[in-house]
């Protein structure tokens, strides 16, 4: 889906969930799995995240909130 024309300059933000239950896969082997370190021109974070504490969301929505602010400070919009 990200080779897709028109999400070349997308930023990806992966939301790792349920990182309260004791099975969940952890942040590092889901980065591992989706392959997040090889790509490349890609800017990408990978959060843990709960959502039924609400932890992790506020940082994972503050770090997509910084890159498509400079996005638009540097398209001049
Ligand atoms: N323990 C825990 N439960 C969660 C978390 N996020 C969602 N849930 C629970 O998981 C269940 C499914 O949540 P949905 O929002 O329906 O998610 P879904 O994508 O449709 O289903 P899943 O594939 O099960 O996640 C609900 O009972 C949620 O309360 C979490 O971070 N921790």
């Amino acid at each position: 889906m990200l080779a897709e024309d028109e999400l070349r300059d997308a930023v990806l933000l992966v939301l790792a969930n349920k990182q309260d239950l004791p099975k969940a896969t952890d942040v590092a082997e889901i980065t591992d799995k989706l392959g997040l370190h090889s790509l490349r021109h890609r800017n990408w974070c990978i959060q843990a995240t709960c959502a039924t504490s609400g932890d992790g969301l506020y940082e994972g929505l503050a770090w997509l909130s910084n890159p498509l602010q400079s996005k638009r400070v540097s398209k001049g919009i």
